[in-house]
C-alpha cells in the first residue's frame, strides 16, 4: 500500500510522527509537504493529497492541520475523495467500515501523538463492509 501524506504548519509535527509510523510498518509514503513549521496555507496541501489519491498516485492519504478541519474540507473538494476527520479509534473504524474513507484527517493541535497513531492503525487496518454502505458511497461519489 502507498499512502500520500500532507499537512500545513499546524499539522507538521503530527505528519512527521505519522510518517515514521507508516515507515515502521514498511508502508510506502508519498510526502507532499509541508516540510517545516513555517506558516503555509492548508487548502493547497489538502488539495494535493486529494488529487494524489483520486489520480491513483497513492492508494489512500492522511492529512493534518491544526484541527484537521480545514485540510479535510480542502481534500473533500476533490471528486472521489471521502476524507474523514477522526478524533478517536471508533470514528476511524466506523469511517472505514461504512464510508470506505480514502483520506484520514487529524488535528495536530487537538489529538496527541499516541492517540493519533492508534487512530491511524485502526484506519489502515479496518476493511470496508460494502453491502448497504456501497449504495451510500456510490451516492457520495455521484455528487
Ligand atoms: O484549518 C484549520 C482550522 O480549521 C487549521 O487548524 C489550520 O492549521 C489553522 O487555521 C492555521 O492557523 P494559524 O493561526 O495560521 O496557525
Amino acid at each position: 500500500m502507498k499512502i500520500a501524506i500532507a499537512s500545513d504548519h499546524g499539522g507538521y509535527q503530527l505528519k512527521e510522527e505519522v510518517k515514521k509510523y507508516l515507515q515502521s510498518r514498511e508502508i510506502e509514503v508519498l510526502d507532499l509537504g509541508t516540510n517545516s513549521e513555517e506558516s503555509v496555507d492548508y487548502p493547497q496541501f489538502g488539495r494535493a493529497c486529494g488529487e494524489a489519491v483520486a489520480g491513483g498516485k497513492a492508494d489512500r492519504g492522511i492529512v493534518c492541520c491544526g484541527t484537521g478541519i480545514g485540510i479535510s474540507i480542502a481534500a473533500n473538494k476533490v471528486k472521489g475523495i471521502r476524507c474523514s476527520l477522526c478524533t478517536d479509534v471508533n470514528m476511524a473504524e466506523m469511517t472505514r467500515r461504512h464510508n470506505d474513507s480514502n483520506i484520514l484527517a487529524m488535528g495536530g493541535r487537538i489529538t496527541d501523538t499516541e492517540t493519533a497513531l492508534a487512530i491511524t492503525a485502526a484506519w489502515l487496518d479496518t476493511e470496508f463492509e460494502g453491502g448497504r454502505h456501497q449504495r451510500r458511497v456510490d451516492m457520495l461519489n455521484s455528487y
